[in-house]
């Protein structure tokens, strides 16, 4: 039987933690068949990103158009998209088809800083994709540089989802994995009235390479399944936590989370 599709358009990272690698592992461990449209090539390792090549948005724009008119989709998440041209396109894209429920992770550097995102297409994030998402998911310092709001605590967690869906997401996740000195990792959800939080423990692991990306696959796979937001976030809290529970040293640097969980062990 064919399964349920999600499309992830999205960078690689070449050190296979991150990106649309991250991606495709989580829509696998869920269940789904998934589907990349490809926006950036980075060079990358445990260490950080020294360089990165970006598709030229019409080609993102065609994979996008090639695999939802024939697969199909039942949910699109978006990563690393680079450029104000590509979000362009990623919008104009995915006007012209039904793609289901949109999951926005703006993407704008990687966890050791490396910036991912030109910094004129924060404006193009807030004016064209905003408006289109079903969610989006910043981290702290992706609430900064979209809002000016500074986090450093729960109560201000609350402060920029009300910023940040002012700017026209029907939900957002304010993601709280930065805020190092609370003893627990919250991860707010707002949609303009109720705030709900997710709360999961706090592993002592410097090992949390793609674990943005992973819990937006996870939410992005339960939307696809056809669970409301609320539950695909709860979903999608248990699946990171059990991930970057399951997170594994790798290289010099930074190890990735790990959306195989469920498989532990290598093959015999
Ligand atoms: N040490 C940790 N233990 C358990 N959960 C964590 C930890 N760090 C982050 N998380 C969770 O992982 C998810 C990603 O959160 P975070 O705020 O770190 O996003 P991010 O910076 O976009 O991730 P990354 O850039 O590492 O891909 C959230 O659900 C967060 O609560
Ligand atoms: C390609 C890519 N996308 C996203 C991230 C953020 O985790 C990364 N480091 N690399």
């Amino acid at each position: 039987m064919t399964p349920p599709r999600a499309l992830t358009i999205a960078g690689s990272d070449s050190g296979g933690g991150a990106g649309l690698q991250a991606d495709l592992r989580t829509f696998f461990a869920c269940g789904l068949h998934g589907m990349t449209a490809v926006t950036a090539v980075t060079v990358q390792n445990s260490v950080g990103v020294s360089g990165y090549h970006v598709v030229p948005p019409e080609v993102v724009a065609a994979q996008v158009r090639a695999v939802v008119t024939d697969i199909g989709a039942q949910a699109v998440k978006t990563g690393m998209l680079a450029t104000a041209g590509t979000i362009a396109a990623v919008a104009g894209a995915l006007d012209e088809v039904d793609a289901g429920p949109l999951v926005v992770d703006p993407v704008a550097a990687s966890m050791h800083g490396d910036p991912l995102l030109h910094e004129e297409a924060l404006a193009s994030y807030r004016s064209a994709l905003f408006p289109r998402a079903t969610l989006v998911t910043p981290n702290l310092d992706e609430v900064r540089l979209l809002t000016g709001v500074a986090v450093t605590s729960r109560a201000g967690q609350r402060e920029a989802a009300r910023v940040l869906h002012d700017l026209g997401p029907r939900w957002v996740l304010v993601k709280g994995g930065h805020l190092r000195d609370d003893p627990e990792c919250l991860d707010l959800l707002y949609d303009g009235t109720d705030f709900h939080e997710f709360t999961g423990p706090r592993f002592a692991t410097e090992h949390t390479h793609g674990g943005g990306d992973t819990l937006a696959a996870a939410i992005t796979s339960a939307l696809a399944l056809g669970r409301s937001v609320p539950e695909a976030v709860a979903f999608g809290k248990g699946f990171i936590t059990e991930s970057v529970r399951a997170a594994y040293p790798l290289g010099r640097g930074t190890g990735p989370v790990s959306p195989l969980w469920r498989l532990t062990s290598p093959l015999p």
